[in-house]
């Protein structure tokens, strides 16, 4: 009997120890899913009738990631019961926006060799005169940057400095982040803390009411649906019932006439301004420079600019829109339901002015696929967080959630850097079922992609050329991930020798490649693979300037590399014919696979340092180098250990010579 009872309590304690170990093992795994839910939405939100604090979120951005991060701010600002507006810095007027009283968060990209971004150079301008406007004026800055770069995120800290030094009061601590490796990480490291500190250091700040301008997006929502009813049929022909925080809606247009890009009028997204703001061109030709593709592919593409309205000049940035693949579009809009010759309005669900469309309408589906969604390019966590928001299935909400946490890093790491999975892939290959709108806002819009010119204004006014190196990305199943514009002059390439004819649609842009004013002075150009775009420019123009001059002033000087003589000598022909014909004084090759030691254009410039150091003592030449960042630095150190090394300074005045060297001119870099 005894023993019986003693069975019986040594049990009764197991059975109460493993309840008591069900118990804290569940207590533990809700407050992990609790802190993992508090890392993606920040210490919870603030109550939107306390405070409503208006917040400018300027960007300076010339590809879309800031503009990207600032439109993220402005969403998630709004969440936390501010009244946040994303700003292009190039439409403002600096003085009435930025003054006491007044709050504003700076996204700040680096271009070119340290330098703002197009659109904030005049911003960084008035930010270097005194201006009484900015004493008392509250900021907070974040700096996109890349480490590779000798001038990392040269903007984003200038900014902050110049903001301090006029006294304006910061209300969070400066960020920046490095593109080379772990920006968005970066980006959501900074602005952790950055809601519930602006709550605390705002407090003082004049607020909005809420019934006045620019509400709150559930109220504007609402408003909107008020002046809109709708019955349910129409619900569904509409389609649309957007993400939260969605700023639009689609409406089938019954009309069936789609808008002309030309006459498209309203406020756009950053992106898709550039695009409208871009022109057609004719596509002449799409030929191999490569004498064999089994390392790779280089396309020498020749784009005719019209007889009138566009003007370039040798060695300019050309911006190239390209569009998604028509395949790839049909895949999605079966995955979508959609019809690709449907056309839709795009309809503001908010009262707010200052809100941008994603594209102008009305508009095909085939066409907004095609021209609007970047659905190839690399995820963003922030883009799953909100795919998970999307789903209704609680367990692929968690696995998509977990991945963007610390605790998932390895594993977004794999699927997103190395299996490098697209947007699309993701929401297939969870069955998640979107809408058309809902993935247009899931997607960022299309970045141009910038090519240096490789041909001379002077020469051929009217023919642009550039040379396209093919992107592709080995995966680990064995296959290849092409990129978005090598895959579209690619699919260029292939209608040209069906006899279409093929438009595609570019901008041009300011680049710092310019020949030197004065004729006497000589020029190295060290441009190894397609960084010798910007000198076959330099050349045909020397070509047709020395065809009038009877004496040579000055010396061209080419170092050009690759991997092999017979591979991807790219401008073979042509540079050797220059070399010949003594367009080019000096003509050096590194073919670093040619031989059992690699050489590389640095190697070869060593061999003439004191050539170099006495033509730097001299101030008698410009240096140019274009072409990868790793090249170009290696370059640069040569330049400083020559430097040293016959000059006999110190590294601190070679660093001072080196800057100067920059600012006069005598030293441009095109790197990327
Ligand atoms: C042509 C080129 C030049 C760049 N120059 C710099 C630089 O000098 N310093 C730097 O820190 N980052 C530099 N970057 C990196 C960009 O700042 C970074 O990629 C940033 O995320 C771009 O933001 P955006 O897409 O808004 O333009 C450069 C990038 C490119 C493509």
């Amino acid at each position: 009997m005894e023993l019986e009872h003693f069975v019986i309590a040594c049990l009764v304690i197991f059975f109460s120890i493993l309840i008591y170990i069900g118990i804290q093992k569940s207590k533990k795994s809700q407050q992990n899913k609790g802190e993992q839910t508090n890392n993606i939405k920040q210490e919870k939100k603030i109550n939107n009738q306390d405070l409503l604090i208006p917040i400018s979120i300027y960007f300076g951005s010339q590809q879309g990631t800031a503009a990207r991060f600032a439109n993220q701010l402005a969403e998630e600002g709004k969440e936390y019961g501010f009244i946040t507006t994303e700003i292009d810095l190039n439409e403002i007027e600096f003085t009435s926006e930025m003054k006491q009283g007044k709050v504003g968060i700076f996204c700040m990209a680096t271009h070119g060799e340290g330098e703002p971004t197009d659109n904030a150079k005049k911003f960084i301008d008035w930010l270097q005169q005194p201006q009484s406007s900015l004493i008392e004026y509250k900021f907070t800055v974040f700096g996109l940057g890349n480490r590779q770069y000798e001038h990392y995120n040269k903007i984003g800290k200038l900014t902050n400095e110049l903001l301090e030094k006029q006294k304006a009061v910061r209300c969070y601590k400066y960020g920046e982040g490095d593109a080379n490796s772990t920006l968005e990480d970066d980006f959501i490291d900074w602005k952790k803390d950055l809601w519930n500190e602006l709550k605390i250091s705002l407090k003082d700040l004049k607020k909005q009411k809420p019934e006045s301008k620019e509400n709150s997006e559930s109220e504007s929502e609402s408003e909107t649906e008020k002046q809109k009813p709708e019955d349910d049929d129409n619900k569904k022909r509409n389609n649309i019932n957007s993400i939260s925080g969605s700023s639009f809606r689609l409406v089938v247009n019954d009309n069936n006439q789609e808008i002309n890009f030309d006459q498209a009028q309203g406020q756009f997204d950053f992106q898709t301004k550039q695009f409208l703001k871009a022109k057609y061109c004719q596509v002449i030709s799409i030929n191999q420079l490569r004498q064999n593709v089994q390392d790779g592919s280089t396309l020498h593409i020749i784009l005719d600019t019209g007889r009138e309205g566009i003007e370039y000049k040798t060695a300019m940035n050309l911006g190239v829109y390209p569009e998604n693949d028509d395949q790839q579009i049909l895949d999605i809009a079966n995955y979508l339901q959609e019809n690709l010759d449907t056309i839709y309005n795009l309809e503001l669900l908010q009262q707010n002015n200052k809100a941008k469309l994603p594209f102008p309408s009305p508009l095909s589906v085939r066409k907004i696929l095609k021209y609007f969604v970047d659905f190839n390019g690399q995820l963003m966590k922030n883009t799953i967080i909100k795919l998970s928001k999307i789903t209704n299935d609680e367990k692929i909400k968690d696995q998509l959630i977990h991945l963007t946490t610390e605790e998932g890093k390895k594993e977004f790491q794999q699927i997103v850097d190395i299996q490098k999975i697209t947007i699309f892939q993701l929401i297939q290959k969870n069955n998640i079922q979107l809408n058309l709108a809902q993935f247009i806002e899931l997607c960022p819009r299309i970045s141009p992609r910038l090519f240096t010119i490789a041909s001379s204004n002077i020469k051929s006014p009217q023919y642009v050329e550039i040379a396209d190196s093919l992107l592709f990305d080995d995966l680990p199943d064995g296959t290849q991930k092409i990129g978005l514009c090598s895959q579209y002059f690619l699919n260029i390439q292939k209608k040209l020798q069906q006899g279409e004819s093929v438009k595609v649609r570019v901008d041009f842009r300011e680049s710092s490649f310019k020949l030197p004013d004065d004729p006497n002075k000589s020029i190295v150009m060290i441009g190894p693979g397609t960084g010798v775009a910007p000198f076959i420019g330099f050349l045909q123009e020397r070509q047709i300037f020395l065809q009038s001059q009877l004496q040579k002033h000055n010396e061209y000087i080419l170092y050009f590399g690759c991997k092999h003589e017979n591979g991807d000598f790219i401008y073979k022909d042509q540079l050797r014919e220059f070399e010949r014909t003594n367009i080019i004084d000096q003509f050096y090759t590194a073919f670093s696979r040619d031989q059992e030691k690699k050489v590389y254009v640095q190697d070869l410039l060593n061999k003439n340092s004191q050539w170099i150091y006495n033509k730097i003592k001299e101030d008698s030449i410009v240096i140019y180098i274009c072409g990868s960042t790793n090249m170009g630095n290696s370059v640069q150190n040569l330049i400083k250990e020559i430097l040293i090394e016959y000059g006999n300074q110190s590294p601190q005045e070679v660093e001072d010579k080196i800057q100067n060297m920059e600012k006069l001119k005598f030293l441009i870099k095109e790197l990327w």
